[in-house]
């Protein structure tokens, strides 16, 4: 990483880290999760209420934004910062998860994808130096190498290829993106669950040399048991001194134990997209509000918690607003779960810091019942 980009580990408690990735637009406390604004907005939340539950750095999707309202537009605009009035940190994911998880009639070659987007059809290319030159216009802090996440289950061969693929698109990545000090570029591991070939796109990315190095090709349907044992080597393969980034992951548990396996950065819809659908999280499990059980419940969704949601409002209300189908219900249980979810990693960082992670990860676990509460 140049001087503009640091990352600093500040303690460590087992394989659980916790540091701080110092960029030009502000700090990232680590282990650090991003929530998604995907269309250039975090959905049902306005961009001073996200930063209000503690994130420090949002995800922002190369795919969607190419097709709706492009990226030369977000440029001419001032970049998409500005665009989406967010001034810290931006990490962008480089579109080929997307492509191949949304869009139709895809023609896979050496040289990229093309594909008809989702949205009207047209016709579209995304290749490395595109996705690249994309990234770059929207000015983005964090860029994503472009690759190709393949579904599971799919037999070695076609994970051994497919990563072998998505290496060779990581250096024409690198050789596109040039020198831009104050950006970061992030490879992105491939491999499958398949230890030898993980090893091998480990050492073929550590040998480009990244600023950051994401664990890719996961939660794509494996499964938490799978994950976790590809995570019980895969973190140990990268560059200890350099941020490792999850990719799409997850439910609070999943986060939890991926820290635990030395993973540093995360993302995921789950919080955002949960609260549309009136799924909310807590440290003693999940409430579904729509249940009728809570139409007459005075108390707030979590006593413990401070969010708008649970400091204002019972679960009477918001299972009525909810039914309603009224727009402050997402704002407000979107809003609890992004609290809660950082509320998650700050007991990490300070439970790493102290030494007290085993006994923090015991408690997290004891006090979360199974099921509905
Ligand atoms: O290998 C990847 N390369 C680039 N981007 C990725 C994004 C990913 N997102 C996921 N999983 C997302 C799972 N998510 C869970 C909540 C509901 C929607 C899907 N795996 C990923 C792998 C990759
Ligand atoms: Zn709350």
């Amino acid at each position: 990483m140049s001087e503009l980009f640091k990352f600093e580990l500040k303690a460590t408690d087992g394989k659980a880290r916790t540091g701080v990735i110092e960029t030009p637009r502000g700090d990232i406390r680590t282990p650090a999760f991003m929530p998604v604004g995907t269309a250039a907005t975090v959905k049902a939340m306005m961009p001073e209420s996200v930063r209000a539950t503690g994130a420090d750095i949002l995800l922002g999707n190369t795919y969607h934004l190419m097709l709706r309202p492009t990226a030369e537009r977000i440029d001419r605009l001032g970049g998409l910062h500005k665009f989406m009035n967010w001034q810290r940190p931006i990490l962008t994911d480089s579109g080929g998860f997307q492509v191949m998880s949304l869009a139709g009639l895809r023609k896979l070659t050496e040289k990229g994808v093309t594909f008809k987007s989702h949205i009207d059809g047209s016709r579209h290319e995304l290749t490395p130096e595109r996705s690249m030159e994309i990234q770059r216009l929207l000015g983005s802090d964090i860029v994503m190498c472009f690759d190709e996440c393949p579904a599971l289950p799919a037999d070695r061969d076609r994970i051994a290829e497919s990563m072998r693929l998505s290496m060779r698109w990581a250096e024409r990545s690198k050789d596109a993106f040039g020198d831009r000090p104050g950006h970061a570029l992030f490879g992105i591991m491939q491999g499958g669950l398949e230890q030898d070939l993980r090893e091998e796109s480990a050492k073929a990315l550590t040998d480009i040399g990244f600023d950051g190095y994401a664990v890719g090709g996961l939660a794509v349907g494996e499964g938490q048991e799978a994950m976790f044992g590809c995570l019980d080597y895969a973190p140990d393969m990268l560059p200890q001194d350099k941020p490792r980034y999850l990719m799409g992951v997850g439910k609070p548990d999943d986060i939890v134990g991926a820290v635990a396996r030395g993973i540093d950065m995360m993302d995921c819809v789950l919080p955002s997209r949960s609260g549309r659908t009136g799924q909310v999280f807590t440290r003693r499990g999940v409430v579904n509000i729509k249940n009728a059980r809570h139409a007459d419940d005075p108390r707030p969704l979590d006593e413990e918690c401070s969010c708008p949601a649970c400091s204002n409002y019972c679960r009477a209300y918001l299972h009525h607003v909810f039914r309603a189908n009224e727009m402050i219900s997402g704002m407000l249980l979107t809003w609890h779960n992004l609290h809660y979810f950082q509320e998650i990693m700050q007991g990490m960082r300070d439970a790493i810091a102290a030494g007290t992670f085993g006994a923090w990860q015991k408690d997290f676990h004891d006090t979360r019942a199974e099921g509905d509460i």
